[in-house]
């Protein structure tokens, strides 16, 4: 047969073709490209997220030659968001720059609002929410209860750590020791630390080696002087992020991972410290309680409330034990506080 003569409309065709997969080639790709040289990309290899800056990423080479060194990334156009904690295909470029060119699949996310109430990621892969409490300032039950229960919603591990334990006393022991059995008893890991008196360190160290984690809790509890007791050298001011979220001015600020000087990672921003503190649905709230598990959906009641109802399953484990009234009374008020909101 003939070599294929292309007749004048189909030579039409494929030049539109080709018109159109060159539009597709965004402009943003296309000055991501000029920016770089494209010419001297080098190829493609994973990298772990460390920090996310509008348009751009700070990825640490995993592997090779490069491993541990820090480029300042473009992202292609076709990538969906990309936050702290991601691992991606990226290519580097001359002067510790490059580009990402894929995400890789996540484990997990820790969400929270953006302005419109619209629940976005702000960190990604985590091991460990570590929930911080302390002798002071006043550590409610209910708060730590409403950190588990958001916690539990992401489906990342919640650990909790009573911290400044030098300022345990006669009158606050009880109280704490007996908040950290009812925790144990449901199944929550508890750790002690201490950075006045240096306690519990190892412990928390071994926990974290080879994990990455994020800290919460309410502000005071010691978080900043956990970090900085865990990476010496990176001083993290005491006091200031806290300051500075009052003042509204750096709630935005970019999620930044950290690698922990005796191993395992950490996760940090004045948002994710916030976590858990917003809206949750009521389901959410029943989920969250772990001791509910496989009682949930036992009530008389498709819609039980588990208050007076008849054969509530809840109110039955209540009575036989299997439930403290402490975590019930929490998740009553938890549930009343989603209506205040
Ligand atoms: N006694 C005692 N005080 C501590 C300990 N750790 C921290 N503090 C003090 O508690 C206060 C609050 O500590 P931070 O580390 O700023 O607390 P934070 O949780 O980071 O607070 P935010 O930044 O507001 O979230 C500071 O005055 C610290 O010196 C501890 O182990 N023992
Ligand atoms: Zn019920």
């Amino acid at each position: 047969m003939s070599k294929r003569k292309l007749n004048r409309r189909q030579k039409w065709r494929i030049e539109k073709i080709q018109q159109e997969r060159a539009a597709r080639v965004s402009k943003k790709d296309q000055e991501i490209d000029q920016q770089l040289n494209a010419g001297d990309l080098g190829a493609e290899q994973e990298g772990l997220i460390i920090a996310h800056y509008g348009r751009q990423v700070d990825v640490e080479s995993l592997a090779g030659e490069q491993a541990g060194k820090i480029h300042r990334c473009y992202m292609r156009a076709n990538i969906d968001t990309l936050v702290t904690g991601d691992k991606v295909v990226w290519r580097p470029g001359p002067d510790n720059d490059g580009v990402v060119v894929a995400r890789l699949k996540r484990n997990n996310d820790l969400v929270r609002p953006d302005t419109r109430g619209q629940l976005k990621p702000v960190a990604a892969n985590i091991d460990y929410i570590v929930i911080v409490f302390a002798p002071e300032p006043y550590a409610h039950a209910n708060l730590i209860d409403r950190y588990i229960v958001a916690a539990e919603n992401t489906g990342i591990e919640p650990v909790l750590l009573l911290n400044k334990t030098d300022l345990l006393n006669e009158d606050n022991t009880p109280r704490l020791i007996e908040m950290a059995e009812r925790y144990q008893e449901i199944g929550y890991k508890v750790l002690t630390a201490s950075t006045k008196d240096h306690d519990g360190l190892d412990l928390l160290k071994s926990l974290l080696d080879d994990n990455v984690s994020v800290f919460v809790g309410q502000s005071g509890v010691g978080k900043s002087s956990l970090v900085n007791a865990l990476m010496p050298g990176i001083n993290i001011k005491v006091g200031e992020l806290s300051e500075q979220t009052r003042k509204g001015m750096h709630t935005t600020t970019t999620a930044m991972l950290f690698h922990l000087s005796d191993g395992g990672d950490l996760i940090d921003s004045p948002g994710i410290r916030e976590f858990g503190l917003w809206h949750m649905e009521e389901r959410d709230v029943a989920e969250g309680f772990r001791e509910f598990d496989g009682l949930l959906g036992g009530c008389k009641f498709r819609d039980c409330r588990h208050r007076q109802e008849p054969g509530c399953a809840l109110r039955d484990a209540l009575e036989e034990g299997q439930i403290s009234p402490e975590r019930m009374e929490s998740y009553h008020r938890i549930v009343e506080s989603l209506n205040e909101l």
